[in-house]
């Protein structure tokens, strides 16, 4: 059987004014039909290249994507994604900022009646039908991110793409989307791609944990398989010894393997940068006083 979603031998090189930045090479990744899986790797590793490869918005220089036998070129429906911020437009109710993507998807497929039905049920799932009438900027963060999940999973696509789709979000309402996340991908069996920073977050949702090393020609480092039965439970999991192996797992990959090397100054550099700092101050002040 081919696989569902294959990722295979990509490279992406990027042009800047300082020549050519190789940020990914030979990244391969296959995905099984119905697989939650987590992207993870220090900031501009390059997770969201790699999901905006697979959403169709970057070519790759070398390699490609393949979903269910056919090349991936453009973006397209059946490859949805969810943006950190939630991109909903301003000037339309949450009801019609999910009916727009319908309509783009379903015209000439389902009637009036149905459409309405689908994209309240869609609204329902998220648990937004209560406000379903109000504009975005009438409703909380979490609100509008919950949305615009219900907007992506109302055009019924293949693959869910979702950029740290929780990351501006408060703990208290990233747990409870955590949680309906589960519930969703539990009825649905929606095959998911996710970027996250957040350690926790991805042994919670996946079924694969992908850790890619730091760029450039950032590639897959190592791929951690997460066999925790579901439904899961946050409270159960946190004594949970294989939940534990697992997270320390990807803390040692992130802060023992792939360590970021930041650039360490030392008393000498810091003095003279003050030194330079107060001259700054004292050239300021005699700008300002002339
Ligand atoms: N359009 C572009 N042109 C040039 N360089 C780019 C472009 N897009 C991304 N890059 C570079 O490619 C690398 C990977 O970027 P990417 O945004 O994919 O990283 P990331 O892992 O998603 O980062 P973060 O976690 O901070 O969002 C970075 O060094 C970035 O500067």
């Amino acid at each position: 059987m081919s696989t569902f979603l294959d990722i295979s031998g990509v490279d992406m090189v990027f042009p800047t004014p300082k020549g050519s930045f190789t940020a990914l090479k030979d990244v391969n990744l296959k995905i099984n039909k119905g697989e939650f899986v987590s992207l993870i790797g220090h900031s501009g590793c390059g997770k969201s290249t790699v999901l905006n490869i697979v959403a169709g918005l970057y070519q790759a220089s070398k390699g490609g994507v393949i979903l269910k036998n056919t090349e991936v070129s453009q973006p397209g429906p059946e490859r949805a994604v969810v943006f950190q911020n939630h991109s909903l437009l301003p000037w339309l109710s949450s009801y019609q900022n999910v009916e727009l993507a319908v309509k783009q998807v379903f015209a000439g497929k389902m009637n009036k009646v149905e459409m309405k039905e689908w994209i309240e049920h869609n609204l329902k799932l998220v648990h937004m039908d209560h406000a379903m009438h109000k504009r975005p900027g009438e409703i909380s963060g979490g609100m509008k991110q919950r949305v615009g999940i219900a907007r992506a999973l109302a055009m019924q696509p293949e693959v869910l793409l979702m950029d740290e789709p929780f990351g501006a979000l408060d703990a208290l309402t990233r747990a409870h989307m955590q949680d309906s996340l589960m519930e969703i991908q539990n009825q649905l069996n929606n095959t998911v791609i996710m970027i996250t920073h957040d350690v926790d977050e991805a042994v919670l949702l996946s079924d694969k944990i992908v850790m890619m090393t730091n760029g450039p020609e950032a590639t897959v480092g190592e791929i951690l398989d997460v066999n925790l039965p579901r439904p899961r439970d946050r409270l159960a999991l946190a004594e949970d010894s294989e939940y534990n192996r697992l997270r320390s797992a990807v803390l040692k990959f992130l802060y023992e393997k792939q360590r970021k090397v930041e650039p360490i100054i030392n008393s000498k550099q810091a003095s003279k940068m003050q030194d330079i700092s107060q001259k700054d101050n004292k050239i300021a002040d005699k700008v300002t006083a002339s």
